[in-house]
């Protein structure tokens, strides 16, 4: 299996390294703009590819290069100095109006795995440009902020996180929440006085808590986009809380969010329906309020 990851900075470069070890990936791509540096990336991780028992070939170049991959990450981003993931919205929207089409002609089978911010709007943007059905298109959504928060009640509850049984859902941003009516320890649901207030906040702030603190983040991502680009070229059919295109209604466009799915060798395989909370439900509803405006300055900024 290839896999090509577009934009080789602090995440594209975590996500080829953590990549290295996966068996099922016989091709890695490194594409990017500065040749010279993707170049230096591609040569490091050979040689560390030899302390792996089947490491992939690593290869490189442009987006004009980047050909018959089967999945393709999306990593690419302008710089940020800011704490909000909304304001990367118009100038990413514009990096990726420039490569996905030629990305989608020139790897018409592949799966496309979107990591860059605003990930829910950008999600949707890529369905539009690429014209793909919505299941070859997943976006990392909540998937970071699911072990965030498995890690932060873990630790208060002296479990392991393999025993929470949890997702956060809705945007990868401000408005995403806890599931707590589908959240489970050991198979014992969890009530809401379970969950202390510092375990909840230090899901939806340690992101911009790591950004403060070091200027990026990239270990926990490059997991999170390992696991689904490993559950997609094993065919795992594994569920986690990816961004996928969903209907809301009337009043909403189409548009992408966190919600449990499983992910196989087709992309989505499945969209998982949760039962939300009256409380929940309006907590979803303004998560997909928030994707919408985002999603509206996306498309007036290109005349779409
Ligand atoms: N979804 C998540 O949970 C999550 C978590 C962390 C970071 N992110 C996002 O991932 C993105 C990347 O973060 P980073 O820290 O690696 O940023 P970075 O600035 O270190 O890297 C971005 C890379 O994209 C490259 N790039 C820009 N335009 C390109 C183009 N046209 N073609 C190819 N490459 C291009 C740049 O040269 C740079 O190497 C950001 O948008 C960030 O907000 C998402």
């Amino acid at each position: 299996m290839k896999v090509a990851i577009v934009g080789i900075g602090h995440v594209g470069a975590a996500l080829a390294y953590s990549l290295l070890e996966l068996e099922t990936v016989r091709e890695l791509m490194l594409v990017g703009r500065n040749l010279s540096r993707i170049e230096g990336e591609a040569i490091d991780l050979r040689h560390a590819g030899s302390f792996f028992a089947a490491p992939p070939s690593v290869s490189y170049g442009p987006v004009s290069e980047c050909r018959d991959s089967d999945i393709i990450v999306l990593c690419l981003s302008q710089k940020t100095t800011s704490l909000d993931r909304t304001h990367l919205a118009v100038d990413n929207a514009q990096l990726f109006a420039e490569v996905v089409p030629v990305l989608t002609r020139q790897n018409p089978n592949s799966i496309f795995v979107v990591a860059t911010n605003p990930v829910d709007s950008l999600t949707q943007l890529t369905i539009e440009l690429s014209d793909l059905p919505p299941s070859r298109v997943l976006g990392a959504g909540t998937v970071i902020d699911s072990c965030r928060f498995r890690h932060a009640l873990s630790d208060h509850l002296r479990v392991h996180p393999d025993d929470v049984r949890a997702y956060v859902l809705g945007e990868h941003g401000e408005s995403q929440f806890i599931w707590l009516s589908g959240a489970a320890v050991g198979g014992v649901r969890l009530e809401a006085s379970d969950i202390p207030l510092h375990v909840i906040e230090s899901t939806r702030s340690s992101g911009t808590d790591i950004f403060r603190l070091k200027g990026n983040t990239c270990y926990a991502i490059a997991q999170a986009l390992k696991l689904m680009v490993r559950s997609i070229a094993g065919n795992r059919l594994g569920t986690m809380p990816v961004s996928t295109q969903v209907n809301l209604g009337t009043d909403f466009p189409l548009l992408c969010l966190a919600t449990p799915c499983v992910v196989g060798r087709r992309g989505i395989e499945q969209v998982l329906k949760p039962h939300f909370s009256s409380e929940e439900q309006q907590m979803w509803l303004t998560s997909g309020r928030r994707v919408a405006a985002t999603l509206a300055e996306i498309h007036q900024s290109l005349g779409v």
